[in-house]
């Protein structure tokens, strides 16, 4: 099995070193810069439990040097994504699967959903509806991230929590190819479930990432004192409950209430988000994917999400003027 991470830093490093280490496929990785360089030179460090672990994938720049996949493995940053697909054609065989393993709401949500919305496109995520025509959705597997990751420099990655990447076909079918990636998954040490609803499971890893992340990013505040502060737990309540309104009018069930949400939040403790992490090293924050849809879907779906959009605004100021967004 041909498997391409594309983007392959914290998460698609983690998932790259994995299946290179103990799996049975063959793997290449798409990276740039120092990163590339750095695992070109002595291979890609994976460090995770205390082990160091050294594998030697096969490195590249362009989709041309890697060549066509059976499955194309998604790890960008959520903006990243449109301006890189035009250059990932050449990974694409008539029966090659992307699998989106990005945070937030992706460019296929809407593709056999069945309602009044379905194959609708989704423009924060999906500007004009070009990522739709790009790499149809007919080719995407959901993916929900739960591992922590990050790179502590160039060719390293430190692996600091959880194995599971949930699978799921758009439209919850049990398919052949998710069956088979799943299986691959776990051969190399994760878990990888494919499940019916993925939109569902969606829902409740962004249910905290539109919250704790900019408010994170607002206050400079860590995990534990956004689930912690009750003013601030409030605002992040509230943002959730706005959102879950939104979901369920989308045909979305929560398998959990909004507080047991904050308490697997509160867990993490100290924990800068990611938003945060990306606003203090002065890199682009995945604004749009993890919020902006929220408010968009919000219209969409004639629902209010007033401190939603507060946030949002703030947030787009704060990250304009701190040129991460
Ligand atoms: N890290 C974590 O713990 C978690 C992350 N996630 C989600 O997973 C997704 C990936 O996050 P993460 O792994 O942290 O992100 P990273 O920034 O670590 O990885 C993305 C990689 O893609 C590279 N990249 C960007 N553009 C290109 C390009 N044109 N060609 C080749 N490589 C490129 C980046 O390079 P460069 O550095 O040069 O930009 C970077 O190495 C995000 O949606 C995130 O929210 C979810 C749960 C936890
Ligand atoms: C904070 C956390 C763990 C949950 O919102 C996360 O997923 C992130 O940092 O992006």
């Amino acid at each position: 099995m041909r498997i391409c991470i594309f983007g392959a830093g914290a998460i698609g490093g983690l998932m790259a070193a994995r299946l290179a280490a103990k799996g049975e496929s063959e793997v290449t990785v798409i990276a740039r810069g120092p990163h590339l360089a750095a695992m070109q030179a002595h291979g890609l460090k994976l460090i995770s439990e205390g082990e160091e672990t050294v594998v030697r994938p096969r490195c590249v720049e362009t989709a041309a040097e890697a060549g066509p996949q059976d499955y194309v493995v998604v790890t960008l940053k959520a903006h990243a994504l449109p301006k890189v697909a035009p250059q990932m054609q050449p990974l694409l065989g008539p029966e090659t699967a992307i699998v989106s393993a990005v945070n937030g709401i992706p460019w296929w949500y809407f593709y056999k959903l069945a309602g009044p919305h379905e194959d609708r496109r989704v423009e924060s995520v999906d500007p004009g509806g070009a990522l739709w025509e790009t790499l149809h959705p007919s080719r995407a597997i959901g993916c929900i991230v739960y591992p922590a990751a990050d790179v502590p420099e160039p060719g390293v990655v430190n692996h600091t929590y959880g194995d599971r990447f949930t699978l799921g076909e758009p439209d919850g079918s049990r398919s052949p190819r998710a069956n088979a990636l799943s299986a691959a998954l776990v051969a190399a040490g994760f878990k990888a479930p494919v499940r019916p609803k993925i939109r569902d499971e969606l829902w409740v890893k962004l249910w905290g990432n539109l919250a704790f992340n900019p408010l994170s990013a607002l206050t400079g505040a860590t995990l534990d004192v956004i689930t912690g502060d009750p003013e601030l737990r409030a605002v992040c309540r509230t943002m959730m409950l706005e959102a879950q309104g939104v979901a369920e009018a989308l045909g979305t069930r929560f398998a959990i209430d909004v507080d047991k949400r904050i308490a697997g939040g509160a867990e993490v403790g100290a924990h800068k988000t990611s938003m945060l992490q990306d606003l203090e090293r002065g890199r682009p924050m995945e604004i749009d994917a993890l919020l902006g849809v929220v408010v968009e879907l919000a219209a969409l779906v004639e629902r209010p999400a007033p401190t939603c959009q507060t946030v949002l605004a703030l947030l787009r100021t704060r990250g304009r003027l701190a040129g991460c967004y």
